[in-house]
């Protein structure tokens, strides 16, 4: 391929600043290195922790740097080495790794990797400590392992996913976040049972899909909550069975929805980011054996609280991380799933923009009726 061992000059969205409008720029993306894949991104999804660690409130944030990590695309290139991808594979980069090798990966305990963890905390790659973007010289930080902003990436081999050719790339690279964190949160982190009550805080991407993720799992009633009632139309779709806004109550969320449930729910899951919903998510639990996951990302000096008694009396809090999905092993069986028609991803998409339109993609996302919006990276 003429592009191999070649420096490719790109555009990609960078954010110089926290909080200042990206601004596409020529990139230049140097060639993959051993155990590297060199990306050729052509669709890529905004999350809302993109909208997090451009804010400035990540303290992993690094400037300037290229954000965006559910993505999908076509491997260009591979480094020294690279045996389980080749140039021309579908792909869907992961900001979650899979090694195999690593004390996390053989633990069987979690789908945490610690092979490159060290490297994307500190937007580079793990062989020479170094970025593979620059401009003119100057270089510009990855992140979260994925840099999906760009027409051009390169990411560790073991943070690729190799996918079904057949499967469309404007839809999966949907599969790159926001629907297995909601869907595994449920699956593999809570381990939701038949007849379980479920409250879910938060109605976007992430609260929709653990949703439909309990629907799946044969919860009894799935009860969403949101400070914006518009939600619920949408949310009926993935399996949401009652609404309950906070604001329509004097009564603490918590309290509220132990009367709903004879006593508190099975499980609950906090999609938001937001500490003081985080306390009212296990507290709305049941007495004894209700379990509280927190799935939303929160700021920079937050932290959580309750009163230990909700430990002592059984109930249990938890965190996931890409729904406890092992990448590079599952995200091929969720685009499978898809294409089978056994979990949804189109009904996430609610607008469609081109790269050069990133900064009005991320107004949209401040916006009600925004759940995901994908960029087309190449037009
Ligand atoms: N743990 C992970 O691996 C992982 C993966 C993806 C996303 N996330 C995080 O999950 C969170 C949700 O992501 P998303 O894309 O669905 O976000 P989103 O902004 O689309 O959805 C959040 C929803 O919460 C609602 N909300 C806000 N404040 C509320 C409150 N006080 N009470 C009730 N509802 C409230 C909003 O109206 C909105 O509907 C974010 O924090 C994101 O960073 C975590
Ligand atoms: N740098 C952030 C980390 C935020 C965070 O928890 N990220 C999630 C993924 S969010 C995807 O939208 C995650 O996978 N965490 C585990 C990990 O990063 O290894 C902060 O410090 O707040
Ligand atoms: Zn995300
Ligand atoms: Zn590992």
């Amino acid at each position: 391929m003429a592009t191999q061992g070649q420096v490719i000059t790109c555009k990609a969205a960078v954010a110089w600043e926290a909080n200042k409008p990206l601004v596409i720029e020529d990139v230049q993306v140097a060639p993959p290195q051993a155990g590297e894949v060199r990306i050729k991104i052509l669709f890529t999804a905004l999350c809302h922790t993109d909208a997090y660690t451009w804010s400035g409130k990540d303290p992993e944030g690094l400037f300037p740097c290229i954000l965006g990590h559910e993505a999908a695309g076509i491997v260009e290139s591979v480094g020294e080495g690279v045996t389980e991808v080749q140039p021309g594979d579908h792909v869907i980069p992961c900001y979650q790794a899979e090694c195999r090798e690593c004390k996390f990966c053989k633990s069987g305990k979690t789908n945490l990797c610690g092979k490159v963890r060290a490297a994307t905390g500190v937007g580079v790659m793990m062989n020479d400590k170094k970025s593979r973007f620059s401009i003119n010289g100057k270089p510009i930080y990855h992140f979260m392992g994925t840099s999906t902003f760009s027409q051009y990436t390169v990411v560790h081999d073991v943070s690729v996913a190799k996918v079904d050719p057949q499967a469309p790339l404007e839809k999966i690279c949907l599969l790159g976040c926001g629907v297995p964190t909601g869907l595994g949160a449920v699956w593999n982190t809570a381990k939701v049972e038949a007849g379980s009550i479920v409250a879910v805080f938060g109605l976007g991407t992430v609260g929709l899909a653990v949703a439909e993720g309990a629907k799946a799992a044969g919860a009894s009633r799935i009860i969403g909550v949101d400070i914006d009632s518009k939600k619920y139309d949408t949310a009926k779709n993935f399996g949401v069975t009652e609404f309950v806004n906070p604001k329509d109550h004097d009564k603490p969320i918590q309290q509220v929805l132990v009367d709903l449930t004879d006593g508190g729910v099975d499980y609950s899951f906090e999609c938001i980011g937001n500490v003081s919903v985080m306390r009212a998510a296990l507290e709305c639990c049941h007495k004894g054996w209700g379990t509280s996951v927190i799935v939303g990302v929160a700021a920079s000096g937050q932290e959580i609280s309750t009163r230990p008694f909700q430990l002592v009396t059984g109930r249990v809090w938890k965190g996931t991380a890409f729904g406890g999905f092992k990448s590079r092993s599952q995200v091929p069986w969720l685009v499978d799933k898809y294409m089978k028609k056994e979990i949804k991803v189109d009904e996430y998409i609610t607008h469609e923009l081109t790269l050069g339109e990133i900064n009005k993609a991320f107004d949209l996302m401040h916006e009600g009726g925004c759940l995901r919006c994908v960029l087309s990276v190449h037009e």
